[in-house]
């Protein structure tokens, strides 16, 4: 199959390509005028340098100061070539004129070694900074991804914010400083160049901006082009980002391989990979165009500066010596003013990308949990749900928990059951603290869990979950979760979650990477890193251990262990067990039905069973049915399946 095709590719499927849908605000962002953006930019350069600061005083005391005294000995090497070349078109025989110029000379060549030496050491303190300024950015940008609400991981808008911060926010952090120092260089230079120029003729001043102005306002102009198409991008780049992971990672290839998926994945790749460089090609076009007019409107002003000067002398209004030294400055002004222009312009389109970051970082703040009253839960006695309600972010019309009352007390193993779905794993994060409920209330103890401490409520809770992660950390740290372990606690966990026998394989035990993507790195089967999840939610101290499916990748003999592990634990702990093997929840002390985010039958088995058409009795009898083969119960076969007809 032909994956590139040359004519006009049509309108990629991708809901996700279609960026602007998505990104409204990218054309307010173009409306905005430069000045606009620019007023913002002094803000923007107090606050990169505010992060120097604080990411090392004395580099950056060392950055600004040397490059201060760079600039500073630059204007002094100006103002001397200045005096040189007076003395050069100064009356009287050539020796003379130039044995007056030599005290100027030497103040040229003193500058220029002073200026040489300090922008070396101000460039040796500004690479030292950079890397300091980006780390702590990174640190900043981590510490709020690992403490935002779990619910904010879900909201595609603050995902898209999160992949922009990441993807170059972080990095302008330390631009965005690099180019206000550069800026500050610059002013000192100009205002050098601008003072030996308003000594010579005030209006030679006026020329220079003039020539300039037309390059800064396309350089500005065509940054700010490619950052709101950029910007517009970020969706699509995401999506593209997340293709290529599954076309390169190791989680997928087997998958990928297995189902053929690699044509397929591939072309959705091209499709988006060529709208992102038809995006791209489109705004490198409409730069040049910028860059053009620009250069044109720039040259038309070099052109007037010349013959203005030129009008100057042949009036007698400049002396040729003094027009001499205008040429120098006006070309050693403009080279500063464009530097100054290009450093700004440069801040400009950091500081845009900059903007990004403190705009995920402001964000993520909106999604921290509240402080936390620091209130300790206590040993579990009774843990309530009461007329829970919860949707997930964009999603608010469609509730996935609608009013659900349920009771754990201590001691209690208490099972939801219940088609997928059905919203268990949803109601066992709530119990879990990890989401609050929109309406009604968890009370642990009679508290409210929003009242309490967060971090101290989850220290009381084991959770086995369904989605569980392999750390690319050691068989022991994928057990313990933290630096410290209590050899005793971990031992017990791995007997009783059968890990000890996965453990017992590798290589180095316990102290085995589970990552095959390193050196030495093992990899696991799928109820192998079941087991270890397993272990993982029984080797905490837990009042309350939630087990979300914890056995479907388990082995018949894992499994029997398991749930009689987790009947065994609570003796003193609370067990909330969620599956679909009805005959594990037979022994618990109450059982809830969930359907469509509803409470539709609670009890114990028997009292379920004894409901009759209730939905219990007819998922449990199913699966009954199916291990002992009786016939009766069993559903006509689906037409639609493979095979139905022929039986
Ligand atoms: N992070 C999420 N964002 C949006 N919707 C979600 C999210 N997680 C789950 N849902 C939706 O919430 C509903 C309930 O999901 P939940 O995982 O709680 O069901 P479940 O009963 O545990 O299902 P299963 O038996 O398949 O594990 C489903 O419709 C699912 O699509």
């Amino acid at each position: 199959m032909r994956l590139r095709r040359r004519t006009a590719r049509p309108a990629p499927e991708q809901p996700e390509v279609k960026a602007s849908r998505y990104n409204p605000w990218v054309h307010e962002l173009e409306a905005a005028s430069f000045w606009v953006v620019a007023t913002r930019l002094p803000a923007m350069i107090a606050l990169a340098l505010g992060r120097a600061w604080r990411a090392s005083r004395i580099d950056t005391l060392a950055t600004v100061g040397l490059n201060l005294g760079a600039g500073v000995a630059s204007a002094a090497g100006l103002l001397a070539v200045s005096g040189v070349l007076e003395e050069l078109f100064a009356a009287g025989p050539t020796p003379d004129r130039v044995r007056d110029a030599l005290p100027a000379l030497l103040v040229v060549a003193g500058a220029a070694l002073v200026r040489g030496a300090l922008s070396a050491a101000a460039g040796w303190a500004q690479a030292r900074l950079e890397p300091q300024v980006e780390r702590a950015a990174e640190l900043e940008l981590f510490d709020l991804t690992s403490r935002m609400r779990l619910e904010a991981f879900d909201d595609s808008d603050l995902a898209d914010a999160m992949y922009r911060a990441r993807d170059r926010g972080v990095g302008e952090v330390a631009r965005t400083v690099t180019c206000a120092i550069d800026i500050l260089n610059g002013v000192i230079s100009l205002l050098a160049v601008a003072g030996v120029l308003t000594v010579l003729h005030p209006l030679l001043l006026g020329l220079l901006v003039l020539t300039v102005v037309p390059d800064g306002w396309a350089a500005a102009r065509a940054a700010r082009l490619r950052y709101t198409r950029i910007r517009e991008l970020t969706t699509t780049r995401r999506r593209q980002y997340i293709i290529g992971a599954l076309l390169a990672e190791r989680q997928s290839a087997a998958e990928l391989r297995s189902y053929n998926m690699r044509t397929f994945l591939l072309a959705e790749y091209t499709t988006i990979a060529d709208h992102v460089r038809a995006v791209l090609l489109a705004v490198a076009l409409r730069q040049t165009r910028v860059r053009v007019a620009g250069d044109a409107a720039g040259g038309i002003a070099a052109v007037a500066t010349y013959c203005a000067l030129g009008v100057l002398l042949l009036s007698g209004s400049m002396p040729l010596a003094v027009a001499g030294t205008a040429v120098l400055a006006i070309r050693q002004g403009q080279g500063s003013l464009a530097q100054l222009l290009y450093s700004v312009n440069f801040c400009y389109e950091s500081a845009l990308f900059f903007n990004d970051f403190l705009e995920f970082c402001h964000q993520a703040r909106t999604r921290l949990p509240a402080p936390s009253s620091g209130v300790d839960p206590g040993e579990l006695r009774e843990l309530t749900a009461r007329g829970v309600v919860f949707a997930y972010p964009g999603d608010e019309e469609r509730p996935v928990l609608r009013g659900v009352d349920i009771v754990l007390r201590k001691g209690e193993i208490v099972a939801l059951v219940g088609e997928n779905g059905s919203g268990k794993s949803t109601l066992a994060r709530l119990l879990a603290g990890l989401y609050l409920p929109h309406q009604g209330t968890i009370a642990w103890n009679g508290t409210d869990t929003a009242d309490l401490d967060p971090e101290k409520l989850r220290d009381r809770i084991g959770l086995i979950s369904q989605d569980y992660t392999q750390w690319p950390l050691s068989a022991r740290r994928n057990i313990t979760m933290s630096a410290d372990s209590d050899d005793g606690r971990l031992l017990r966990a791995m007997r009783l979650s059968g890990a000890d026998a996965v453990v017992g394989e590798l290589e180095d035990g316990l102290d085995t990477l589970l990552d095959k993507r390193f050196v030495g790195g093992a990899d696991l089967s799928g109820g192998q890193k079941q087991r270890i999840a397993a272990a993982r939610g029984l080797y905490r101290r837990a009042d309350l251990v939630i087990a979300d499916e914890p056995t479907a990748a388990l082995d018949a003999k894992a499994e029997k262990r398991l749930f009689d592990t987790l009947h065994a634990a609570a003796q003193d702990t609370t067990v909330l067990l969620i599956t679909h093997r009805l005959a594990s929840v037979r022994m618990a002390d109450r059982i809830y039905v969930l359907d469509h985010g509803r409470v539709i039958e609670h009890g114990t088995h028997d009292e379920l069973m004894a409901i009759a058409d209730g939905r219990y009795r007819d998922l449990f009898s199913l699966q009954a049915d199916a291990y002992t083969g009786i016939a009766g119960r069993a559903e006509p076969p689906d037409p639609a399946l493979p095979g139905a007809a022929a039986g």
